[in-house]
């Protein structure tokens, strides 16, 4: 017994060995381990093969079902990474500067065959988004326009809206700013938009060449007609239907092509736009705020440069087919029918034109009007929109709509006005337009019949038709030469007339044009102002800028501190620069330092300027003088007294201003925004409105604490080593106050509250008073436990003790009040 199981252990070691001899040569030497395999299997007894059988079956199945696994995980990954990356709205790409973007493409609804298309790399992607690859502008390019949109100008210092209007015209002016506009939308002659102009003009000279061809064609066709020559009049109508084919496809490309410069020049303007509107110095908040020298900014980004886009390109097409018309025609014209004819031509053109600017009203200002008052229209909409419900409860709905109608009827007006005054000056253009130059026209035509002698080709042709003894025959062909040559100048006339007509018109586009590149320049060199700082003019040598204008900000602002610190610095609130005025001061020179770990508390009476040291330490105000030390902005976070949330899926309400992307990188997960939605007491949310990918209204659905709540939420994600709370939990009950401050202190965030309520001072380790003084702009610091804060707390203590002893006497005046009450109502 004994001898069989050592037998039998020894096979069982001999069969270990066996086994990791064999993995051993399977990872050096393969052919070395199936050899050795195919060998011992050869040997091995019946039950061992069937063993090594079992083994060979198991394993290939583990690493069939391994493969397998590995696989549709990775399908998984890159699904959910594409999905990821559609969802974010941006991804920095590995060049540290370009941006990767995926937009919707479909309007319809999706097909299976569209959404199983495969992502290519470019441009454009399958699926139903479409990759786009966006690099923004760089520094360079914003400082070497500068120079362009900084000159005084319509939108220069005295920029407002006003001033701008008066000056929008056909002018000097309109030139210098319309080419600091085509820098941007034409940076390079190498560009896109480069390449579709100039296939757009290939079009506009092959269109009127082909129109040569027709006036041509037209003459020999009537003549043929007229001999009653049916062969060559059948090959001039086969002709005929030949170069309908590529005239017609011209027109379209003509078309195609204008629509896809207004596109190209928008995209250009709209992403340069975008670049310096939500760059680091915040011009979305400081034009409004800071500059004040455009009203209603979206307006002019969503309506104004759509509208001067669209103008530009069809002024290049309706200018440039015209111009290219009137050359080629009035050299046709002027071999046809010679020297005096064109004289004659280009006289009319010349005294029309005059007479047309002179009678023209201003147009370009009409449109730079029109396009104000749309906005203001517009932002009464939105206004409304974004007001909803407090107006709703106030019952204001008469008050808005009274703001609507008004709004309303003052654009109708304005156009009104435009519409009375186009009447008079359209039916001038048409008359001068339209029926002088046709008179004129068959003026110039009978030139080779009247005046041969003055008249080129015809003219030659002409004389050597008219010798008394020409036959009979001869007489006959030069009256069909005549009717030939008189359809074909007809024809090159009329079309000279259409072009010179429709360069006419033109002065109206070009004024109304002139209106819409006022618009845009103002909102560029806006925007260029508040990207640049750059307010008030240059001082002269003995000059001094008046004290706290924008002109007068001396101030330091240090960042990547480990604390917060105010030194010497006034708190102002800053004047518009576009009026010049000066600040007013709130807070003449705050003192403070705040170390991690300095809990302190801002209080103060209402408007004494507690959230604008916010404001300041955020870098929405200037600093005027002194130095502003704070830590880099991924350690401080600010909590604005209104809560803000985002467009986007619940997680992006917790995570702002990151995205999901962003959140991953990072190794956050939904189970950990679980966690911080437990401390804050709204774990129910996700349950509640259908999970982390549910997009709704939010500021709609949360209620005001719940809102307050998950500002509190945001903090706790981002765990910043500061966070400044703007009356962040004044809609919170007080336990749950509790409750989220001292979370946010165990993670150790040092808490900088702005607020009004006293119960919060037990949160903190100091208090800032603010507003205090004769004129309301001194200050003091307390620290807990000092004599100074001890007095404080005493002396609230005293009137807390004042009140509670009078609590009797008000329970027996309320019992009072009660039985008399119930006196009244048994009488
Ligand atoms: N953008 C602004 N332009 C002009 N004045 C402003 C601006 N923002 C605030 N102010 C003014 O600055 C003053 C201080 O405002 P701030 O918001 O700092 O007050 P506060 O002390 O926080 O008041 P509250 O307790 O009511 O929140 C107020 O008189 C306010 O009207």
């Amino acid at each position: 017994m004994a001898a069989s199981s050592t037998l039998r252990s020894d096979r069982t070691k001999r069969m270990l060995m066996m086994y990791a001899q064999l993995a051993l040569s399977l990872a050096q030497n393969p052919r070395l381990a199936l050899q050795l395999i195919r060998s011992q299997y050869r040997y091995s007894s019946g039950r061992i093969k069937a063993v090594i059988l079992l083994l060979a079956l198991l394993t290939a199945g583990s690493v069939t079902f391994g493969i397998t696994e590995l696989q549709k995980r990775r399908k998984r990954d890159a699904k959910e990474r594409r999905e990821l990356h559609r969802q974010s709205s941006s991804v920095l790409l590995s060049d540290g500067w370009s941006r990767e973007i995926f937009v919707p493409t479909a309007n319809k609804p999706l097909t299976s065959k569209s959404k199983s298309s495969t992502v290519e790399s470019g441009e454009v992607s399958g699926d139903a988004t479409a990759r786009v690859v966006i690099k923004p502008t760089k520094k360079v390019t914003f400082e070497a326009h500068r120079r362009l949109f900084l000159q005084s100008g319509s939108g220069g210092k005295s920029g407002n809206g006003s001033v701008a209007e008066k000056k929008a015209g056909v002018n000097r002016q309109f030139l210098k700013e319309f080419s600091a506009i085509w820098s941007i939308i034409v940076p390079r002659l190498q560009s896109k938009t480069s390449a579709l102009l100039f296939i757009h003009a290939l079009f506009l000279a092959s269109r009127t060449y082909l129109s040569l061809l027709v006036a041509k064609l037209d003459g020999q066709i009537v003549r043929d007609l007229i001999a009653a020559n049916g062969k060559d009049f059948l090959r001039g109508l086969g002709y005929w239907f030949l170069l309908a084919i590529p005239a017609s496809y011209t027109n379209a490309m003509i078309r195609f092509l204008q629509a896809k410069i207004s596109i190209a020049f928008r995209t250009k303007l709209i992403r340069y736009i975008h670049d310096i509107y939500l760059s680091k110095e915040l011009g979305y908040y400081k034009v409004t705020n800071i500059d004040g020298g455009i009203e209603g900014a979206d307006q002019y980004i969503t309506a104004d440069v759509t509208r001067f886009c669209d103008s530009a390109a069809s002024l290049y097409s309706n200018l440039g087919k015209p111009f290219a018309d009137f050359i080629i025609f009035s050299y046709q014209l002027q071999r046809n029918l010679g020297p005096l004819a064109l004289i004659g031509i280009f006289s009319n053109y010349a005294l029309t034109a005059w007479l047309l600017k002179s009678v023209a009203p201003p147009f370009g200002r009409l449109a730079a009007a029109e396009a104000r008052l749309e906005g203001d229209y517009r932002n009464a909409h939105t206004k409304l929109i974004t007001n909803a419900e407090e107006i709703a409860f106030y019952d204001g709905t008469g008050f808005e709509r009274a703001i609507l109608d008004k709004t309303y009827k003052r654009v109708i007006v304005h156009i009104s006005k435009i519409l009375k005054i186009k009447v008079s000056y359209n039916m001038f253009e048409d008359f001068i337009l339209k029926y002088s130059w046709s008179a004129l026209g068959y003026m110039f035509a009978s030139l080779p019949v009247f005046l041969p002698t003055w008249s080129g080709n015809d003219g030659i042709s002409e004389l050597a038709t008219t010798t008394p003894s020409i036959s009979l025959a001869k007489r006959d062909f030069r009256e069909r030469d005549r009717m030939k040559q008189f359809i074909t100048n007809k024809r090159l006339m009329l079309s000279l007339a259409d072009a010179g007509g429709r360069m006419m018109y033109s002065i109206k586009d070009l004024a109304e044009l002139a209106g819409y590149t006022s618009r845009v320049f103002q909102l560029l060199s806006t925007l260029h102002r508040v990207h640049a700082n750059s307010y008030g003019h240059e001082l002269a040598p003995n000059e001094v800028a008046e004290p706290f204008t924008l002109a007068d900000v001396h101030g330091t602002v240090q960042q990547g501190f480990e604390g917060v610190r105010f030194e010497h610095t006034p708190i102002v609130i800053p004047g518009l620069a576009r009026t010049g005025q000066p600040g007013e001061v709130l807070i003449k020179d705050l003192n403070i330092r705040i170390n991690p770990g300095d809990h302190i508390l801002i209080s103060g009476a209402n408007g004494v300027g507690k959230s604008s040291i916010a404001r300041v330490l955020a870098g929405l105000w200037p600093v005027y003088r002194g130095l502003v030390s704070k830590p880099l902005p991924k350690d401080i976070t600010f909590l604005p007294q209104r809560p803000y949330l985002s467009h986007g899926t619940l997680r992006d309400q917790i995570i702002y201003p990151d995205s999901h992307a962003d959140m991953l990188e990072a190794g956050g997960t939904d189970a950990k925004l679980m966690e911080i939605l437990k401390l804050v007491r709204l774990e129910y949310i996700p349950g509640r409105e259908g999970g982390w990918e549910t997009r709704k209204q939010w500021k709609d659905v949360f209620s005001g604490g719940e809102k307050q709540r998950v500002m509190f939420a945001r903090i706790l994600y981002k765990n910043p080593k500061f966070a400044v709370i703007d009356e962040g939990t004044s809609a919170v009950s007080a336990d749950v106050e509790g409750l989220l401050y001292e979370i946010c202190k165990k993670q150790s965030i040092t808490l900088v509250t702005i607020s009004h309520r006293p119960s919060l001072l037990k949160y903190h380790t100091a208090q800032l008073r603010v507003g205090l003084g004769a004129n309301g702009d001194e200050w003091s610091l307390e620290r807990s436990g000092t004599a100074e804060a001890r007095l404080t707390v005493d002396k609230e203590i005293e009137d807390l003790k004042a009140k509670l002893s009078q609590v009797d006497a008000w329970k027996a005046r309320r019992q009072q009040i009660v039985d008399e009450l119930s006196g009244k109502t048994a009488a």
